[in-house]
């Protein structure tokens, strides 16, 4: 069939031949698993029809693979508070620029399968019941795209979700069509998944927000707004590096020696803007402590390259840049008509640890007004 499809359509093809491909290759490499396997919409349906008949609650994670602690504690969430939970496996092409790495994202299904396989979560008032992930949905590339999909923006075609007026800016500014990527496929996975609640990571904040927004512009019922969920960020114990599935890219020395500099840099901010400095004082705390570590590396002749992309602090009403002169205590608005007791900002940065681009975010302030859970 694709052999009879016209040049116009050769862009398309090529990416429904990749979706085919990894459809079969999905099918005929499974790992033995307990969980139940979704990779068709169809029989997901099905199932999900039968939860509804049982009028079963259905808690819903989405992830790109490579589960860490961090998907991890969004599923023990999911776990506590739904009668079914179902986690998604799927690398999205389109949140992928041309230049970026979706060729050699980490792909782990096999020990993602066990990670999940292990998770139980005790039933209160019911000793003998134990919740555990309930399905896995694992689609191809082809069934999430029908329409085919290319990394090349200008020659996609089909539909796209976007979320006017909130992509273009701090994760956005650099990853231009980034949130258009991730607005879709999430909510073509909405769509399939009907969840009652979902769980989403403070670790990616933009984008967690971003979503609660869709799900209130598209008016979606399946989640509301109010069911969608954000887990604060896992870290290291040691370090408190943001766990990241990016961060397997990393060599030993590379983890050790360069990717805690985000959080502290985050940290330095921190402490500025809680002694009283404006936010260009704080965000040029952080900047500091960043160049001392680069000459720390430099001196020490390591051959780790460090570069900050960004430090910024943002209004997380509307993602923009808060102005250089504010403070803590002018950002509450005391003046105004409508004070804010500990008015929320982010404060989120991004870092390149040689060829590894890592994230990371803090918010100051109450984060519950966020409606991050605690
Ligand atoms: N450290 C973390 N703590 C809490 N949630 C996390 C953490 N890392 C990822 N998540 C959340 O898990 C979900 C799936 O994320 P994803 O599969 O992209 O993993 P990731 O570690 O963020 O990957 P990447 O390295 O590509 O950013 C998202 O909602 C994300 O915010
Ligand atoms: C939400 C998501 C699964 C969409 O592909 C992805 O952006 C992620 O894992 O954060
Ligand atoms: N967790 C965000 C997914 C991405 O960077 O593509």
């Amino acid at each position: 069939m694709l052999a009879t499809l016209n040049s116009r359509h050769r862009t398309v093809a090529n990416t429904l031949a990749f979706g085919r491909e990894m459809s079969t290759n999905l099918t005929t490499a499974l790992p033995p698993s307990s969980i139940p396997i979704f990779t068709a919409v169809n029989s997901y349906r099905e199932w999900r029809r039968k939860a509804y008949g049982e009028k079963k609650s259905v808690g819903f994670v989405a992830t790109m693979g490579a589960l860490h602690d961090g998907h991890v504690s969004l599923v023990r969430r999911s776990l506590v508070e739904n009668d079914l939970t179902v986690v998604s496996i799927f690398v999205n092409p389109a949140q992928f620029a041309p230049h970026e790495d979706l060729t050699t994202y980490p792909r782990t299904l096999a020990h993602d399968l066990e990670v999940l396989e292990s998770l139980k979560h005790a039933v209160e008032d019911s000793p003998n019941v134990s919740r555990s992930p309930s399905a896995l949905f694992l689609p191809s590339v082809y069934d999430m795209y029908p329409s085919g999909i290319t990394q090349d923006k200008a020659a996609q075609q089909g539909t796209f979700v976007e979320v006017k007026g909130y992509s273009h800016q701090m994760e956005g500014s650099r990853r231009p069509d980034f949130f258009r990527g991730v607005a879709t496929v999430v909510t073509k996975l909405f769509n399939v998944i009907e969840p009652s609640r979902t769980y989403f990571g403070q670790k990616d904040i933009q984008q967690a927000l971003l979503l609660r927004r869709m799900t209130r512009d598209l008016l979606l019922s399946h989640p509301t707004p109010e069911s969608l969920f954000i887990v604060p960020t896992a870290r290291d114990s040691k370090s408190n590096i943001a766990l990241s599935s990016r961060n397997a890219y990393l060599t030993p020395a590379e983890y050790n020696h360069a990717a805690p500099t985000l959080y502290a840099a985050l940290q330095a901010a921190k402490s500025s803007w809680g002694s009283g400095s404006t936010k260009s004082q704080a965000v040029t705390a952080a900047h500091g402590l960043v160049e001392r570590k680069v000459q720390e590396l430099l001196s020490a002749q390591s051959e780790i390259a460090l570069k900050l992309d960004y430090i910024e602090m943002n209004d997380p009403d509307s993602f923009e840049i808060i102005s250089d002169n504010v403070t803590a205590a002018s950002w509450d608005m005391p003046g105004g008509a409508k004070p804010r007791r500990n008015r929320p900002v982010i404060l989120s940065g991004a870092m390149w640890v040689g060829k590894t681009r890592l994230i990371d975010n803090i918010i100051l302030g109450d984060a519950s007004q966020l409606g991050i859970l605690s």
